[in-house]
């Protein structure tokens, strides 16, 4: 039976504080776009998560890792500091946030750009920055990009409902994450210029000391997740004869495995392939004889 933390109103990031040493301690976005997504990866990856939103801490003794539910604007800063181990929050944010903290894992979801945006028509390139006035909720990314390109502009740091900030006349651009770009064209906007930042969900580790040696632990597990999300787990047969050309078709991350069939100059191959694209392998692999080719799901894995 796994026991959880108590959960009070004030329960703060430090209240594990010393409660368990040698646990893991992790920040999890509490809320926003990469909530749900994170929370996902990590029951993936065996860890236990909370079922109540409203939880701010939770303790997985099973897994020696204490779990702190953070605004994931905030959490560089905790990590940074050395407060908590590890986090999981953007790219974007941890630029942003010019803490001491380093990216140490990809996570592949909460992909967006952060671009600069203005009334249609009306701005080419980020020379035509100069002299205006920049809403954004990333002042931090927004000064070191202007600095870098020596450009002279005013920087104005809005909460969010940035694209607003121009019809109401306190902006003349804005710079803002861009997913879908349905926000932009609803606001009658349009990105201009070169793309700021390609952000991602990221895990993060404290720049000024060495991560404990239980991250090696999480680190593969959230490896093995990824690992389990793009690649498929294929089977075939083919006639022995065929097999290196199908070995270039579909090399495997450490070659196929070839076991014989009872069938005369037969043999059974089982491989990992990208998910992207296993279905056109599939053709291929038929069009040079294979048969009875089978694609499964990977549930987990360690490389
Ligand atoms: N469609 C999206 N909208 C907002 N953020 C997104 C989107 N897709 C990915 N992200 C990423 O999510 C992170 C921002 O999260 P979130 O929107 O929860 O924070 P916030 O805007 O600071 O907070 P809030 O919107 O709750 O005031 C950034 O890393 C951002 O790049
Ligand atoms: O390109 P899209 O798919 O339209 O997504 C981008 C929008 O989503 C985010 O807003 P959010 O919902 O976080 O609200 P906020 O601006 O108040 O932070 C972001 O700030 C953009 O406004
Ligand atoms: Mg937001």
């Amino acid at each position: 039976m796994v026991s959880t933390s108590s959960t009070t109103e004030n329960a703060s990031p430090t209240s594990g504080n010393g409660a368990n040493p040698g646990y893991l301690r992790i920040a999890v976005p509490n809320k926003g776009a990469l909530s749900e997504a994170a929370s996902t990866m990590l029951r993936e990856a065996g860890y236990r998560q909370r079922d109540d939103s409203k939880r701010l801490t939770l303790i997985d003794d099973d897994n020696g890792v204490e779990f702190f539910y953070l605004r994931p604007r905030d959490i560089a800063l905790y990590v940074g500091e050395g407060t908590l181990d590890i986090g999981i929050t953007g790219r974007d944010l941890l630029h942003d946030s010019g803490a001491k903290a380093d990216e140490a894992l990809p996570l592949g979801f909460g992909r967006s750009r952060f671009r600069f945006a203005g009334p249609a028509g009306s701005y080419t390139s980020v020379e035509d920055l100069a002299g205006k006035r920049i809403a954004t909720s990333y002042a931090g990314i927004v000064d070191a990009f202007l600095q870098q390109r020596g450009i002279e502009a005013t920087v104005t740091r809005l909460d969010g409902a940035v694209e607003s900030s121009i019809q109401l006349g306190v902006a003349d651009v804005i710079a803002d994450v861009v997913e879908t770009g349905s926000t932009l064209r609803q606001a009658g906007l349009e990105i201009f210029g070169d793309t700021i930042l390609e952000s991602e969900a990221v895990v993060i580790t404290c720049a000024r000391r060495e991560a404990p040696s239980a991250f090696e632990t999480f680190r593969r597990r959230i490896e093995g997740v990824l690992v389990a999300r793009s690649y498929v787990m294929m089977d075939y047969d083919i006639r022995a004869q065929d097999v290196p050309a199908a070995t270039e078709l579909a090399p495997g991350l450490e070659g196929p495995t070839v076991s014989p069939l009872h069938r005369e100059g037969w043999v059974a191959v089982r491989v990992m392939v990208p998910r992207e694209g296993s279905q056109k392998l599939m053709d291929d692999l038929w069009a040079i004889g294979a048969r009875a080719i089978l694609l499964t799901d990977i549930h987990a894995c360690r490389l």
